[in-house]
């Protein structure tokens, strides 16, 4: 082996600067592809109008008096898996109020499984807690068993499945049942054909309670063409509300697109994850509904900052470079400049320039309060970071409370959550916002599930780069266990965390669902991006099977 010229190496070393961890993070898939969209007003508009006659049908059918409840509740449920519930979130609710009061087990002594989770799925999603007794006739007596002969019920199946991921603690029926019809699904689906053969594999690659709405709502309608088509009036209104989403969306997607580039944070930073696309993509699952287009806008830049910060802690900064950028985070004054390094003094500016726009701009409204908020979030997750920073540079591995404690922080849905509500208008209030402030199991359950559900799938690259805290490292260290132990019991842990959003959802709400949403569908963003693999860091998949969908080419119904 040729002998190592040691000067050379010395020598390159003292030019080159520190030595830092760079993580050659995979370029962006899209470019500026989202850059060159022009939004016909008048298109949106005429959309907007057309929308009103199937409207006011699908009303009157919600409200028919004269309609059997199984039906009406079947109706109820096609018009939520498409997306149109907030259309007519009074007139639901009515109806569902008037069944629930009705309610008693003995009606559900004859009414087949399929039909049976198709009302509890209604009822558990609008937040009213339908007893899962209901499905008790379909286990054995003796055995105690489910029933072998539903499995050839395979849309029973089906339902049962999906109702299942509605559980809350101490439902074990639904946790038996959740795995019994996954695993009797998964050994069918290949015999299966036509929409129940695609209706299944979507159920098994995603169930619906922990998807992407918008998504959902299109993949509803291309699997589930029949019960789209009960109603005239409904599947008209799906068709005309996706394409009035998707012009608002593809423009407020070129709006990020272009302040990101405008910003030129490619070219000051560009050692960071390029993902515009997929950070619109997730704070769209956050909320879809057409009044949230500002407060979409607003979140989407935020967690830009938080890309830029997280890259920079994780794959760029020395440890002097992050207490120094800590510091100036926590002062939150432009004359902090001079103490930070000059690659990060750029987005250090404009991250102080866009919260004093916001203040400014919501201060019209008096609700600056929720622009603070967001801004002492994201002071918070610096010195989370710059904790995970420390314990790195000194090889030191957290306790597994330890670590939790400051990764709730760190897993970015405290700052997010609250950035979301920033342009959600009159709905925050004081006593919402104070809610969020008191940091609420939801929002706990959903840091959680942030924080683990990417700890299990980034903890390898993440320990091969020198990183000494991951949710799975501090748990082998604390608990003594395997490393597959350790993740079956960080599993465990997210399994129950779902059980307590599901909980937090259901009535009576501390919180509007308005303000309970973005948290559960922070949670589901996750099991999106990271259920099958860190797909945040490698795009090509999932995330660009979604963007594919709902923002290249048009809504071909
Ligand atoms: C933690 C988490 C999934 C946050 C989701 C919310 C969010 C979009 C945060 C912005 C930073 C980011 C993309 C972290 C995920 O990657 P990473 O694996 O580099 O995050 P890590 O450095 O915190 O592990
Ligand atoms: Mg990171
Ligand atoms: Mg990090
Ligand atoms: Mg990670």
């Amino acid at each position: 082996m040729a002998a190592v010229d040691t000067n050379a190496t010395i020598q390159e070393k003292t030019t080159a600067g520190p030595v830092r961890p760079l993580a050659n993070f995979p370029p962006s898939v899209w470019g500026d592809r989202f850059l060159s969209f022009t939004l016909d007003n008048s298109e949106l508009e005429g959309y907007a109008k057309a929308m009103e006659a199937p409207k006011e049908e699908l009303r009157r059918l919600i409200v028919d008096q004269t309609m059997d409840s199984n039906k009406k509740l079947s109706l109820i449920y096609s018009v939520h898996r498409l997306g149109l519930t907030y259309l007519f979130l009074q007139e639901i609710e009515a109806q569902l109020d008037k069944i629930f009061k009705e309610f008693n087990l003995q009606d559900y002594d004859e009414v087949d499984l399929y039909t049976t989770s198709i009302n509890f799925q209604v009822f558990r999603h609008l937040g009213y807690k339908l007893p899962c007794d209901v499905f008790n006739k379909f286990k054995d007596n003796t055995s105690g068993a489910f029933k072998e002969d539903i499995s050839t019920d395979v849309k029973g199946m089906l339902g049962l499945y999906e109702s299942s991921q509605l559980r809350t603690r101490g439902e074990s029926i639904l946790d038996e049942a959740s795995s019994f019809t996954e695993t009797k699904l998964k050994s069918v689906v290949n015999n299966l054909e036509g929409n129940l053969a695609q209706q299944v594999l979507q159920s098994l690659r995603r169930p619906f309670h922990q998807g992407m709405p918008m998504v959902e709502a299109r993949l509803y309608f291309s699997n589930y063409s029949e019960e789209c088509a009960t109603h005239e009036c409904l599947l008209k209104l799906a068709k005309l509300h996706f394409s009035y989403l998707e012009l608002q969306q593809k423009e407020e997607l070129r709006i990020v697109s272009k302040w990101w580039k405008d910003m030129r944070f490619q070219e000051t930073t560009p050692y960071i994850r390029d993902r515009v696309p997929e950070i619109y993509l997730w704070i769209l699952g956050l909320y879809f509904e057409p009044r949230y287009s500002l407060a979409r806008i607003i979140a989407t830049k935020i967690t830009l900052f938080l890309v830029v910060l997280d890259d920079t802690y994780d794959a760029y900064a020395t440890i002097e470079e992050i207490r120094l950028l800590t510091d100036a985070i926590n002062r939150w004054d432009m004359s902090a400049m001079e103490q930070i390094p000059e690659y990060i003094r750029p987005f250090y500016k404009i991250l102080l320039d866009e919260y004093a726009e916001l203040e400014k701009q919501l201060a019209i409204e008096g609700r600056a309060k929720s622009v603070i908020a967001s801004k002492e979030a994201f002071q918070d997750i610096a010195r989370g970071y710059l904790e995970e920073a420390e314990w790195t540079n000194s090889g030191y591995v957290a306790s597994f409370p330890e670590y939790m404690k400051n990764g709730l922080i760190t897993s970015a849905y405290n700052v997010i959550s609250k950035s979301a509500l920033v342009g959600m208008g009159d709905i925050v209030s004081e006593n919402a916002l104070a809610w969020y402030e008191s940091h609420p199991k939801t929002l706990q359950a959903s840091e959680l599930i942030s924080r683990l559900q990417d700890d299990v799938m980034t903890y390898q690259s993440e320990r091969e780069r020198g990183q000494s805290a991951t949710g799975v490292d501090a748990y082998i260290k604390t608990y003594g266990v395997s490393e597959k132990e350790a993740i079956d019991e960080l599993k465990i842990m997210i399994e129950n965390a779902w059980k307590d959003i599901n909980e937090g959802c259901l009535k009576p709400r501390e919180v509007s669902m308005d303000l309970l949403a973005p948290i559960l569908n922070l949670a589901r963003m996750i099991d999106v991006v990271y259920r099958y693999d860190d797909g945040f860091t490698f795009p090509g998949k999932t995330m660009k099977e979604y963007i594919t969908l709902l923002f290249v080419g048009s809504v071909s119904m």
